[in-house]
């Protein structure tokens, strides 16, 4: 069994998420693909909304794929959100699955400062996608990375969370930048006050 990891803080999940786990699905030709919302990221100050509302947004933007599901691994773990932490709890539950760790384009060459990187790296492979804004530098990769960083090619999307969160700030409108279930769940709550 291939399980794709698709990790990330989703606040709020959008469409680059929804793509880049469909481009790992697709060309690595992955089983499953679970979206785990990270309860504390570990190298940012911390999500604005909560983790029950992030996780909510991923049930709800996983709905329409058979292959998709939300984890609340870490949501429920708490804490911050180290994946080696991770991989080796899901690991042990899931003994017989291959982990695939799905990432843009900012995080693979950030590889190297996540907390106990080379055994994270031993435990499964990375699939990375382009992202703009971002070169992928493989080749610049400690070498203990070189055979365990994969590619994905999706079509590349410029959005960010960061940037959905400035427009709604703003006023303007975020339809189609997340899936339409989001959307509306978005739009029913308060959590970015649309
Ligand atoms: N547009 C995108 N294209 C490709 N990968 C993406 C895109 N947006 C996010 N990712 C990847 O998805 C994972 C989770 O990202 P995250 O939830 O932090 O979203 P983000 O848009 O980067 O958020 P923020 O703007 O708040 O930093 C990361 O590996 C990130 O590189
Ligand atoms: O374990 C680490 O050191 C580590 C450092 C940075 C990011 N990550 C994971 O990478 C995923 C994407 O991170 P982020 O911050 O872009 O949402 C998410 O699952 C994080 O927990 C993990």
């Amino acid at each position: 069994m291939r399980i794709g990891i698709m990790g990330g803080t989703f606040d709020p999940i959008h469409i680059g998420h929804m793509l880049a786990a469909e481009a790992a699905y697709d060309t690595y030709r992955l089983d499953r693909v679970w979206f785990m919302p990270s309860h504390i990221p570990p190298h940012k100050q911390g999500a604005g909304v909560a983790g029950e509302e992030r996780l909510q947004m991923v049930k709800e933007a996983v709905q329409s794929h058979s292959a998709f599901e939300a984890i609340d691994h870490e949501i429920r773990r708490g804490g911050v959100s180290y994946t080696f932490q991770t991989i080796r709890e899901l690991q042990a539950l899931h003994s017989g699955a291959e982990f695939y760790f799905i990432i843009g384009a900012d995080m693979v060459n950030f590889l190297p400062h996540w907390e106990h990187i080379e055994e994270l790296a031993q435990r499964l492979i990375f699939i990375g996608v382009r992202r703009p804004g971002y070169e992928l530098a493989l080749d610049e990769l400690p070498a203990f990375l070189h055979d365990r960083v994969m590619l994905a090619d999706m079509p590349v999307v410029d959005i960010s969370s960061t940037d959905i969160r400035e427009r709604i700030a703003a006023g303007h409108s975020v339809r189609y930048m997340v899936p339409d279930r989001v959307y509306e769940y978005i739009t029913r709550g308060s959590m970015y006050e649309i």
